[in-house]
């Protein structure tokens, strides 16, 4: 009874405990006696149902060795027991060895991760060096290509530098023998300069002597046309003869009356001899050429004066400025002369001279002197000629205007200023410029410092106020004006003429006229006086007056007089040259 079922237990139990651990180790082997035991109950023959001692005593021997099989088991069960535990203990020594191995791993694995990223970051930066080579490479190449270059250029060079080395030896050969050349023609030119300096103080000299054999007070008359009105009014120049062979001969014929005044006894004949005269048809070009030599003078260092002397619409405007619509054939003998002198300035520059000019404009009316380059003022005081230093002889003006300039057109607007105020002055007071004389003067300063030489003079070019006579039915402001012309113009004359017999008293001072050119008249001065005649017959009389007055101051010589001495001021160390100091020619 439940004998076999037991067994069957016995025996599944075995086959649990044969069996292998999941590490792998082998599990001890299970305890045999039970299982003799059972093959004893087995084998035994079966007892009679009435020998219950047998039964028994099988019973008692199955019992027994049940229990040894339990003994048996109860010890295979504490080994397996103790092999559990000792699996236990091994099992936990895995466990820490696994978790050992697991935070190794984890390390392992961190340090797996950071060798990752530093093979990252090195993968990168391989490529980027690679890329750098790559650059470097390409780069290397490039210069290696510049490099080819730069030599080739190099060899180039160096070849050019010998030949530009060749070359410049031979330059400096050259440069040794153009030096000396230079040298030598240096030398040349400083003889030229010097012969050049010498053949302008020769033409100085040599133009001086010509002028001065022409006379140093020389006189042309100039005959104006008729004015178109003239014409009209069928006015004739019948009386007025210029002699075709003697262009210096003018000749005045005029009927003559009987006492009685009603038969012609015949036609007189007056003979008028001056240096030039020119006929009506002359161009104020005709005229200014033979003037420009004393144009030049005045650039040489000499006093030069020009008027114009005649009746009042005989031209003398005219001639010294032009009409009032000037053009440039119409320009009078002033704007030419200031165009002269500058041409002039400039061709004497490359000879070392340096030129500089500043100019006035006057009037003097009443022998009163008023600036014509100041607006008019009624209360201004009339100007004062007065000496320039107690040590000095030369004159001046204090407060007039006198303006420093440097080209033809600076003069152009002085005198066109000049115009404006004098016509502002005819309207105001009526036709006061016939009755004015007009004085313009550019003062000329000439200085060649390489040879210490200076120069200085002055071009005075005076429009005379109008010569006609006293009328017996002048009123008394024309009369004042009339004997105030009379007094200048015939002090003029006195001048002129003692300045000709080398009088000591020379009476300057007469006029304000003669008294403001005291300094341009005489010694090496140069004057020049134009006789204007209106051509009709009916001015035959006042023409006869200004031809006889022009007659005598072309009488007189002034010859080359003892120079005046020039006042202080100027250059300490230079020389004067010219009219102005000791005479042409340097000192
Ligand atoms: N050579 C000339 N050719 C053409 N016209 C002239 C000539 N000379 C003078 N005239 C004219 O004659 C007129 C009078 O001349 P201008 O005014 O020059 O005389 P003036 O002597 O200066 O007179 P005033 O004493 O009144 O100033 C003007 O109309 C002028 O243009």
């Amino acid at each position: 009874m439940g004998g076999r079922p037991r067994r069957a237990g016995c025996r599944g139990k075995m086959a649990v405990v044969g069996a292998w651990t999941t590490l792998g180790e082998p599990v001890p082997a299970p305890p045999r006696l039970a299982c003799r035991a059972l093959e004893l109950g087995g084998g035994k023959k079966k007892r009679a149902p009435w020998d219950l001692k047998g039964q028994v005593s099988d019973l008692q021997a199955e019992l027994k060795t049940y229990k040894e099989e339990v003994q048996q088991l109860r010890k295979g069960g504490q080994e397996l027991e103790e092999q559990r535990q000792e699996l236990l203990a091994r099992n936990g020594d895995l466990d820490r060895q696994l978790q050992a191995v697991k935070s190794e791993l984890h390390v392992s694995q961190e340090q797996a991760q950071q060798r990752l990223k530093e093979v990252k970051e090195l993968s990168d930066l391989k490529h980027q060096l690679k890329q750098q080579l790559t650059d470097t490479t390409r780069t290397n190449k490039e210069l290696e290509g510049t490099n080819k270059d730069l030599e080739m250029a190099k060899r180039d060079l160096s070849a050019l530098l010998e030949a530009r080395e060749g070359d410049l030896a031979q330059s400096t050969q050259e440069n040794r023998e153009l030096k000396a050349q230079v040298t030598t023609l240096l030398q040349a030119a400083t003889q030229r300069e010097d012969q050049l300096h010498q053949l302008e103080m020769d033409r100085r000299r040599l133009h001086n002597l010509v002028l001065e054999l022409k006379g140093n007070i020389r006189v042309f008359c100039r005959v104006r046309p008729l004015l178109p009105s003239e014409q009209e009014a069928g006015k004739g120049l019948e009386h007025l003869h210029f002699p075709p062979q003697d262009n210096g001969a003018l000749v005045l014929s005029r009927p003559e009356e009987s006492h009685t005044g009603r038969s012609c006894k015949g036609n007189t004949r007056y003979d008028f001899s001056f240096d030039r005269v020119f006929p009506p048809a002359c161009s104020q070009a005709d005229v200014f050429e033979e003037i420009a030599q004393l144009v030049q003078s005045a650039l040489d260092g000499y006093h030069v004066c020009i008027f114009a002397y005649g009746q009042t619409g005989s031209g003398k405007t005219y001639t010294m400025e032009g009409p009032d619509n000037l053009d440039q054939e119409t320009l009078g003998m002033i704007p030419r002369a200031v165009r002269q002198v500058f041409q002039g300035a400039q061709e004497l520059e490359p000879k070392g001279w340096e030129y500089s000019f500043s100019a006035s404009f006057l009037e003097i009316y009443n022998e009163g002197l008023r600036d014509l380059l100041v607006g008019r003022s009624d209360q201004a005081p009339d100007l004062e000629i007065r000496r320039v230093s107690q040590a000095s002889e030369d004159l001046h003006v204090p407060n007039l205007r006198c303006v420093p300039v440097a080209s033809e057109e600076e003069v152009l607007k002085l005198l066109h200023t000049a115009k404006a105020n004098r016509s502002v002055a005819k309207t105001i007071q009526n036709d006061r410029s016939s009755r004015s004389h007009s004085v313009f003067q550019l003062c000329i300063k000439g200085y060649n410092t390489d040879r210490a030489l200076r120069c200085a003079s002055v071009l005075s070019l005076v429009d005379l106020a109008g010569s006609e006579r006293l009328k017996p039915q002048s009123k008394t402001e024309r009369l004042r004006e009339t004997q105030a012309i009379n007094a200048s113009l015939s002090t003029l004359g006195l001048v002129i003429l003692a300045l000709s017999k080398k009088e000591p008293h020379v009476p300057y001072r007469n006029s304000k006229l003669t008294h403001l050119l005291q300094n341009s008249l005489g010694g090496n001065s140069k004057m020049l006086m134009f006789v204007n005649i209106a051509p009709l017959e009916e001015n035959i009389g006042e023409s006869l007056n200004s031809l006889r007055f022009a007659s005598t101051v072309n009488q007189c010589h002034i010859g080359t007089a003892p120079a005046h001495k020039k006042g202080g001021g100027g250059l300490p160390r230079t020389s004067d040259v010219g009219g102005g100091g000791k005479g042409p020619g340097p000192s």
